[in-house]
């Protein structure tokens, strides 16, 4: 079992595109909970995720209700990565099957989600900075989970590199 990325009810096609194609470079899992601000196949988002989104793994989940459902059966953690963390992302140790759960480009996750999260992790920002690009808070946080679990893909150094 890998690391997942989940999406509460993205508005915005091309950045959920490009975590779309990072989770098929990284081999970890992309859930979508609906509703979403885009339909299935908007143009934007394969335009962000190119030819990649053949090989991504994505679920939808219908509701947040559904997604946890899925959860329970896995008993993975939720991780909530919010501007309101508890915990700097640099210093929670991630395990290997975590869902690293990302809220709304508008308005985050609701209190319910809040509720419903193992833990509540932040990218530390300047005062007064109140929030990053969501596929750019995806991808540091990717990032280091990946890099604690030991789940980055092995490295082929590009021969003519
Ligand atoms: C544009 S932000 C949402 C801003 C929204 N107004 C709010 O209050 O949450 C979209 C998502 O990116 C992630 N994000 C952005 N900046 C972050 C940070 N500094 N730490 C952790 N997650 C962050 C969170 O998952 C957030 O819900």
């Amino acid at each position: 079992m890998t690391l997942a990325l989940a999406l509460y009810q993205p508005d915005i096609a091309q950045n959920a595109g490009t975590l779309a194609r990072a989770a098929a470079c990284l081999d970890v899992t992309l859930h979508i909970i609906e509703p979403a601000g885009f339909p299935v196949g908007d143009a934007g988002f394969r335009r962000a995720g190119m030819d990649y989104l053949d090989r991504a793994a994505i679920t939808r989940h219908d509701s947040f209700t559904a997604f946890e459902n899925w959860r329970a059966v896995e008993r993975r953690r939720l991780i909530l990565c919010t501007t309101r963390g508890a915990v700097a992302y640099t210093a929670f140790a991630f395990a290997p099957d975590d869902v690293l759960l990302l809220g709304r480009e508008s308005a985050g996750v609701p209190e319910e989600v809040h509720a419903a999260a193992d833990a509540r992790i932040a990218i530390p920002l300047m005062e007064g900075a109140r929030s990053l690009n969501v596929a750019l808070a995806g991808a540091m946080i990717l990032g280091e989970a990946l890099r604690q679990t030991g789940g980055f893909p092995p490295y082929h150094p590009h021969p003519q590199a």
